[in-house]
């Protein structure tokens, strides 16, 4: 198994993870009938963002903290939806990939996460 190096390498993490969100019962109707995106310009977007995070290529260029308080105000994320995202994230992590990268991916999910949740719990307190 070797570690996470190029971009085909996260395209293949980002479809396999994909393929475990959308079935899901917990979050995947987040991307299925929540949101009307098209998959084809999602996927890029994601995959860039990890090379971003993990490769330091500069390639994602947006604001994926403004996408999940739009998205909370669709329907709302609570923590067992980011519980479920990073556990099946991790899990397709460590199914393809081994290294200091692969670890990267995982841990920079939860910090990236823990930032988000706390964000939109915020918004949820009254006043
Ligand atoms: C509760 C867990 C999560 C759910 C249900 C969720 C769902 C979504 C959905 C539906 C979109 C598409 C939004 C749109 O295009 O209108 C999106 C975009 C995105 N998500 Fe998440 N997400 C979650 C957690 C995370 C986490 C933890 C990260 C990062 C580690 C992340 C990174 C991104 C990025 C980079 C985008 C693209 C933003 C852009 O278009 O610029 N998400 N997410």
């Amino acid at each position: 198994m070797h570690d996470i190096q190029t971009r085909e390498d996260i395209e293949l993490l980002v479809n396999e993870f994909y393929k475990k969100v959308v079935p899901d019962r917990l979050i995947g109707h987040f991307f299925t009938r929540v949101v009307h995106f098209t998959w084809e310009e999602h996927i890029p977007v994601m995959i860039s963002f990890w090379e971003t995070v993990l490769l330091g290529q500069q390639s994602y260029k947006g604001n994926p903290m403004v996408k999940h308080i739009e998205l909370d105000a669709l329907y709302p994320l609570d923590p067992l939806h980011f519980d479920r995202w990073l556990y099946l994230w991790q899990e397709t992590v460590r199914q393809l990939y081994a290294g200091d990268k692969a670890n990267e991916a995982v841990d920079r999910a939860h910090s990236i996460a823990k930032i988000m949740k706390a964000k939109i719990a915020a918004r949820h307190l009254p006043g």
